[in-house]
């Protein structure tokens, strides 16, 4: 085992020991707050419950914070120093652990959602003040002349650019295929652009970072560990509390304004189904006392379809980096190979959009992410690619028998099921997606030169039956892969549909917009009871 490999596999370790450490260090804590009220009914009062420490859930209770008493439940914990889990389920939610890549989307998107919503406040122009109130961008422009009309400089959240050193050979893959070289924000449209990223010094910031921990002024009361079982309801449908567990020992709080529940995608549709919000003949079945039938509860869900391919390097001359003296420069001064995303991305229309008359609203994203290390692979590629507007969607059902048989732990009530590719159509804009990596990195001058080749061998051996790399091979391949067969909700489980692009910066917009809101109807006086 070489040395690179040896300190990769023992990452997971080094994760789950923090992991393990933050938990007891939060429980010995816990057993001194909850001591005095054991055996006591006792109930603690706030402003706001927010629900959910997440990307959403952060943002909420910080900014309220300053104004009200804010209570955040939150299931996880504080993040381990390198987070490479798949689920976020800790302080910042997903957004400690992503890649970080700040897309706001297409602001085609948001002007769709306020015509679905027949609600104005959700277009671009009024959903562009919220992304510059949370944003401090620091970053380099194409288009400097945007800066001061769409760059937000005093928000908490710092976001920055990726610079690359294959950005210039993007640029000229763009110039040959006669693409756009522009800014991925601002006014995102078909084009090759660099990456944002909300990255401090090489490490990442979640909007727990931004708006929670290094916050100075009034901070919520956090709740670490504790999972929110119900929200407590009266009889004149006003919720008014919440019913959770911490480290496993019951507790009640009370909020006298809203309780907000920011639990994401998954975590929301579960909670608000076990306080009896959700399609009636679900909460029949789980024996759940009804308190409002909202038939689109876990209906709706969206989620972008990504293929990850590799791309190998044959290129006799290419050496990877000393992987320790790069280690040394990041802990040093955070500079080096770890300092950086080392990303680029592009924003394409298919056939589809072109015919849907929507040409300038990208439904494909390809990103290009520089993969030194790799033993097997030096100097390879990964690309992921995006169906980044899906016509298919699919739903998160509650799984009512598994509740009536006693199950509590919200991972094990969830059923999902995405339904990708319903839509046969989503398939064709895939297949060009896909067919657009290869000219870029086969095709270009600007790649050709690194002897850059796709890699095969994953594909399936019974999509082998079709012409190699034939629409009819891609199609075999994804289906293969993919499977076919005084309440507010404020987290990414609201959007009406999905932005076309990586979907954290526009979850903090969402969160913002709520907090706008709150603050509007509330004011910003705690002492006064609206
Ligand atoms: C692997 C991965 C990589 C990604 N990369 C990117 C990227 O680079 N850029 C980007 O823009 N987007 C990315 N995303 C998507 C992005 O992170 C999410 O869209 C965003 O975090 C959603 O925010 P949210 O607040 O809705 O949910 P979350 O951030 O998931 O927060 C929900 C929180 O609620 C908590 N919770 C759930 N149920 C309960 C309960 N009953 N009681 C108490 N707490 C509860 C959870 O523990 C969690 O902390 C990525 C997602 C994943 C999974």
């Amino acid at each position: 085992m070489n040395l690179t490999t040896f300190v990769f596999a023992g990452l997971p370790v080094l994760i789950q020991h923090y992991a393990d450490y933050y938990k007891q260090r939060d429980l010995a804590s816990t057993l001194c707050d909850v001591e005095p009220q054991l055996g006591l009914p006792h109930v603690d009062e706030y402003d706001f419950i927010v629900v959910g420490g997440g990307t959403a859930g952060s943002l909420v209770a910080g900014r309220l914070a300053d104004n009200f008493n804010v209570l955040l439940l939150e299931l996880g914990g504080d993040p381990p120093p390198i987070a490479t889990v798949h689920a976020g389920r800790m302080l910042g939610g997903s957004g400690s652990h992503n890649s970080n890549v700040y897309n706001r989307g297409s602001p085609l998107d948001f002007d769709y959602w306020a015509k679905l919503l027949g609600d104005v406040t959700w277009d671009y122009n009024h959903m562009l003040e919220h992304f510059k109130d949370t944003e401090n961008f620091v970053g380099q422009l194409v288009n400097e002349r945007q800066r001061s009309d769409y760059y937000g400089v005093n928000g908490p959240l710092r976001v920055d650019t990726d610079v690359p050193d294959f950005l210039s050979k993007w640029r000229m893959a763009a110039n040959e295929l006669r693409f756009n070289f522009s800014d991925p924000n601002a006014r995102q449209a078909p084009s090759f652009t660099p990456q944002c990223v909300s990255i401090r010094n090489g490490i990442r910031e979640s909007t727990y970072d931004a708006f929670v921990k290094k916050k100075t002024s009034r901070k919520p009361t956090i709740h670490r560990y504790s999972q929110a079982d119900r929200i407590l309801i009266d009889e004149n449908n006003n919720a008014y509390g919440v019913a959770y567990t911490r480290h496993g020992i019951p507790q009640i709080a009370h909020a006298k304004k809203e309780v907000i529940v920011s639990a994401g995608s998954f975590g929301s549709p579960i909670l608000l189904t076990k306080s009896g919000i959700g399609q009636q003949d679900v909460l029949k079945a789980a024996k759940i006392p009804l308190k409002k039938n909202v038939p689109g509860v876990g209906k709706n869900l969206w989620d972008h379809v990504m293929l990850i391919l590799t791309f190998r390097r044959n290129d006799p001359s290419y050496r990877d980096p000393n992987f320790l003296e790069e280690l040394k420069k990041f802990q040093t001064d955070r500079t080096g190979y770890f300092a950086h995303q080392r990303r680029t991305q592009a924003f394409a229309s298919s056939s589809r959009a072109k015919t849907d008359g929507e040409p300038e609203w990208g439904d494909i994203q390809v990103q290009m992410i520089d993969q030194p290390f790799i033993e097997e692979n030096p100097g390879g590629a990964v690309w992921e690619i995006s169906l980044s507007r899906p016509k298919s969607s699919g739903e998160f059902l509650f799984n009512a028998s598994a509740y009536v048989q006693g199950e509590t732990a919200n991972g094990k009530l969830g059923l999902s099921n995405f339904k990708y590719f319903n839509d046969s159509t989503d398939l064709d804009v895939m297949v060009e997606g896909i067919n657009l990596a290869i000219k870029i990195m086969e095709g270009t001058k600007a790649f050709k030169a690194n002897g850059y080749k796709l890699d095969e061998s994953f594909v399936p051996s019974a999509c082998k039956k079709f012409p190699s790399r034939s629409a009819e091979m891609w199609k075999c391949v994804l289906k293969r892969v993919f499977g076919i067969e005084k309440l507010r909700v404020v987290d990414a489980s609201v959007m009406p549909k999905v932005t076309n692009a990586n979907l954290n910066a526009a979850t903090m917009a969402v969160a913002q917009k709520g907090v706008t809101e709150i603050l509007h109807k509330y004011g910003s006086n705690t002492n006064e009871d609206n």
